[in-house]
């Protein structure tokens, strides 16, 4: 087909290069569904920085660095911030209800704009302290049952979303579950008519895919109406806490008609909020996995963080105030994030009309990726890519590099939140969340390797094993959380009495949720009202290692920030 291409293009201008697909599939046969991203990494190292396959009829093109996906994406952005249409969710570019998936139109401008205001609002807040207080109740639940880490860490970026969206964290958990559904509704590797279009021709009686995705929106829409609804009510009762809507209601009501024209109806702000509730719900959870990854592979990393956080806070668990002083900490954010890209394959843009790049001619229509895990894998930016190190944004000889340390490595701008006119918006709360995450698991625990109580020997832990959907996470693994000494536990369990505090919004006298109990099943709700440890419980003594550890335990001498990368003998 690409010589018929060649045909029609003006002298001098070439087709992209790319592997030649099979009549009508195009190149589907040999993507893999598992780890997709390797494959179209490896095809990078073939065809180059740009190049492009036919999936179905459909162009795709793939861009693996920096520059090229700055040079179309972002400097160009005027005709390549499109979404393509997602044939399992065939009105996506068009209903307002996903600004992630929304078109070029003046509906994603504006809710765009929205969505920005909201984010600004509370992140001038420094998002209510809503992230401290559910890292607070994490971190007590992650050290007294580490094997149930995964229920954790959804729980924590759901309920923490959940607060900043609607001042409560009930709706969390059937957040959680309609967020999920979506996900396979949009991935590639979560639904067939993603992959062979047509199929989204089938009426909805005879389409598994169609029937299950109006279940679930029918749900969302009634879970994001009544949350608006509560915090209406919660503000005619002057009780509402700050959340995204509450923003939103206030100003419609307080500024002028312009400003209010600007903002959209309430309806559209239901949307755009419930977006951000669903991108905080789904993303997050992918870096903390990775990082408990990171920390089961590298005891080395874990004790330097461990001694940055004891030098600089002297025992205290790190607070988002105290960031300035911590730029390890912010580094193995930042690494984490490169080192495993939550959405290794990006999320599609779509180029709006035919465009010459370098004498390559890109077709109007055709699906661009800019292929996250190729673009954190550039050797000159990121040398020694496959290795998890943190010492490359701290290190002056490293490209990667840069001044102030107390303000970098920070997440403004890092090429995994994406391009252009369309960039992520959740950027603040994507920072504050693993920050004070990974900080309070460094400060509380250490994360190991399981050992096995009859050979003693080390149970294995995969290095890559990835799930295949758009946001990729580390599949299931084994390790020991082990406080670092008995105070940690004391202090630990006085941080969760005080999250689960009502006074903080803790888990009592809130939004009533009832009603979403029966779409749910007895199974998925019990599992978040049973999943709880019982508080009454003793704490039994630390015994063994831990309890050596505890009795040695004593803060650092304080490093300036500056040369802490040399105490710790990352490479000069
Ligand atoms: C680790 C966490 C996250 C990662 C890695 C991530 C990454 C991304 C990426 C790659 C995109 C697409 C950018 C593009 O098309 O060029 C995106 C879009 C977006 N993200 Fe995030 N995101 C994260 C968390 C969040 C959170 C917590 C929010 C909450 C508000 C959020 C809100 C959005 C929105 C609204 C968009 C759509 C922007 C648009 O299409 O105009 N994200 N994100």
């Amino acid at each position: 087909q690409w010589h018929l291409e060649r045909r029609r293009l003006a002298p001098g201008v070439r087709p992209l290069p790319g592997p030649i697909g099979l009549p009508f599939i195009g190149r589907v046969h040999d993507i893999p569904s598992k780890a997709s991203w390797i494959k179209f990494y490896e095809w990078s190292k073939q065809y180059g920085p740009i190049y492009q396959m036919e999936i179905f009829g459909t162009v795709h093109v793939w861009i693996s660095t920096a520059d090229v996906a700055h040079d179309l994406l972002s400097k160009r952005g005027a005709i390549y911030s499109d979404r393509p249409m997602i044939p399992n969710l065939s009105d996506n570019r068009t209903s307002g209800d996903y600004l992630a998936l929304l078109g070029h139109t003046p509906t994603h401008t504006r809710q765009r704009k929205v969505c920005n205001n909201l984010m600004h609002a509370s992140n001038r807040a420094s998002l209510h302290g809503y992230p401290t207080v559910e890292r607070d109740r994490f971190l007590y639940l992650l050290y007294r049952d580490p094997g149930n880490y995964i229920e954790w860490i959804e729980q924590f970026t759901s309920r923490t979303v959940s607060r900043l969206s609607w001042g409560t964290a009930q709706p969390a958990q059937v957040l959680r579950h309609t967020t999920f559904g979506l996900l396979e509704t949009i991935s590639p590797a979560g639904a067939l008519p993603n992959v062979m279009s047509f199929l989204r021709h089938l009426p909805a009686w005879l389409s598994p895919w169609k029937k299950k995705e109006n279940a679930r929106h029918a749900l969302e829409d009634r879970l994001f109406r009544a949350n608006v609804g509560f915090v209406g009510e919660s503000m005619a009762g002057d009780r509402a806490r700050p959340s995204f809507i509450r923003t939103f209601l206030e100003t419609k009501e307080n500024t002028d008609e312009r400003v209010r024209a600007r903002w959209g109806d309430r309806a559209e702000a239901m949307h755009v909020v419930g977006l951000m509730a669903i991108a905080g719900a789904l993303t997050i959870g992918s870096p903390i996995q990775s990082f408990l990854l990171a920390m089961c592979h590298h005891p080395e990393w874990q004790r330097r963080l461990q001694a940055e956080i004891d030098a600089v806070l002297g025992g205290r668990c790190p607070q988002w105030e105290d960031r300035e002083r911590l730029p390890l900490l912010r580094a193995v954010v930042k690494e984490v994030i490169r080192w495993r890209p939550p959405v290794p394959t990006g999320i599609p843009h779509a180029v709006e009309k035919d465009d010459i790049y370098n004498g390559y001619h890109i077709p109007g229509g055709a699906t661009i990726h800019a292929l996250e895990w190729g673009i954190s894998r550039e050797e000159t930016r990121y040398p020694d890519p496959d290795t998890f190190n943190p010492g490359r944004w701290l290190d002056p000889c490293s490209p990667t590099y840069r001044e102030p340390l107390s303000q970098h490595p920070n997440l403004g701008g890092f090429s995994q939140f994406g391009w252009g006119r369309r960039t992520c918006q959740g950027v603040p709360i994507v920072e504050q969340d693993l920050f004070l995450t990974m900080g309070g698991v460094a400060w509380a625990l250490t994360i190991q390797k399981r050992r096995d109580p009859a050979t003693g020997a080390e149970v294995p832990v995969h290095w890559d094993d990835y799930t295949p959907l758009l946001i990729a996470k580390p599949a299931p693994f084994p390790f020991d959380a082990v406080p670092r000494s008995r105070d940690k536990v004391v202090q630990m369990r006085a941080m969760y009495r005080a999250a689960r505090d009502p006074r903080n919004g803790g888990e009592h006298g809130d939004m009533d949720v009832g009603q979403f109990e029966q779409d749910l099943g007895e199974q998925i709700w019990s599992d978040a009202a049973d999943s709880e440890p019982d508080l009454s419980e003793l704490e039994e003594p630390l015994a063994g290692e831990a309890a050596a550890r505890a009795a040695h335990w004593e803060p650092r001498t304080c490093l300036s920030s500056r040369n802490l990368w040399r105490a710790w003998g990352v490479k000069e």
